[in-house]
């Protein structure tokens, strides 16, 4: 966002409590017209909850919320909202078509208005050849696409996805994007909570991370790996075998991370790829086997797995002295 932009989103020092749980605890963010941010954090780190309350639904205990200049909860702001929830609130018996109309009349369209709007919704969301069809026959990612036609029929100024493309395959999560990126070039501010980290890399100007109640970091994708990580490389070891208590302990010891199945790990090393020279004799020396060693540039998902861990699991590589 350049300095002189007005944000269509303004969150200034936002604070949320649960009973004695204190959700949010000072949170910023602004984002601008056109620009696409993406809001990452672990599980329950607190995005629906900013989500809800920046829709109206949860009222936070202290700091503001603006749309379009205005404040969160009233009937102008909500009208600049468009909101895409993580499950599909879809009539399945309709068609997409008949959805879109049934929508539009809940909104508040006027009957006349609402056949323009549909068509232009229809459009944008790439869906003008299934119109007709009727939901329940759609797969995952097309229910999807009807899911964001339908928040968008009110042209909003700020647009929120809450992790739009779970459970859909590639290509349509590709042309989920596709849509996305032009409803932002068309100059809508989008807002899209997301765990798909390499989909944040590709789609988002900026990104944040939700941790402990406030956004932090932030910055863009590159700009926030580049400072993290000073041009170091990821080391990704392919076990043999699975590791005893004592490896595993031994490698996280040593600043390894483990991937989703232990049987990957991965670390950060120098630039020139001299820390991964011999690195497989060491590991052999302690009994861990190792099918392959690649090195790559970090991304997004790196940096979401360094700043999950707590600053004391962070030690220099030491792998001999360890084991
Ligand atoms: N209405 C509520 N009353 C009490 N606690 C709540 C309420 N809504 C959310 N919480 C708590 O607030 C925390 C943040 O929840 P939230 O759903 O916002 O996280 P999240 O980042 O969206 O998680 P996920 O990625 O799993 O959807 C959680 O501990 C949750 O249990």
């Amino acid at each position: 966002m350049t300095p002189a932009a007005t944000p269509i989103l303004a969150v200034e020092a936002l604070e949320v409590r649960f009973g004695t749980r204190n959700v949010l605890r000072g949170l910023n963010l602004a984002i601008a017209s056109g620009e696409i941010f993406g809001l990452l954090g672990p599980n329950g780190a607190g995005k629906t909850t900013l989500i809800r309350t920046i829709c109206g639904r949860v009222t936070p205990t202290a700091g503001d919320v603006t749309i379009a200049g205005h404040k969160r909860g009233k009937r102008a702001a909500l009208n600049h909202i468009g909101l895409v929830p993580q499950e599909l609130a879809l009539y399945m018996h309709l068609s997409v078509r008949e959805n879109l109309v049934a929508f539009g009349r809940l909104s508040g369209l006027r009957r006349k208005d609402t056949h323009r709007a549909v068509d232009w919704a229809l459009e944008a969301a790439r869906l003008r050849e299934r119109a007709d069809d009727p939901v329940d026959i759609l797969s995952g990612g097309w229910k999807r696409r009807v899911n964001i036609a339908a928040a968008i029929l009110h042209n909003p100024s700020l647009l929120i996805l809450d992790e739009p493309t779970v459970g859909v395959d590639v290509d349509a999560r590709n042309e989920l994007q596709d849509v996305i990126r032009d409803l932002s070039l068309s100059g809508m501010a989008v807002l899209l909570a997301t765990h798909d980290l390499d989909q944040a890399e590709t789609l988002c100007a900026t990104v944040g991370f939700l941790r402990d109640g406030v956004i932090a970091p932030k910055g863009t994708p590159r700009g926030l790996i580049a400072e993290t990580f000073e041009g170091q490389k990821e080391i990704i070891l392919e076990l043999r075998r699975k590791l005893t208590k004592k490896q595993r302990d031994a490698l996280v010891r040593s600043s390894f991370i483990a991937g989703t199945s232990e049987m990957s790990w991965s670390v950060m090393g120098a630039a020139d790829g001299s820390t991964s020279v011999g690195l497989a004799e060491r590991l052999e020396r302690v009994g861990i086997l190792v099918r392959e060693i690649r090195l790559r540039e970090p991304g997004l998902d790196s940096l979401f797995l360094h700043l999950s861990r707590k600053k004391t699991d962070r030690a220099p590589m030491v792998i001999e002295e360890a084991a």
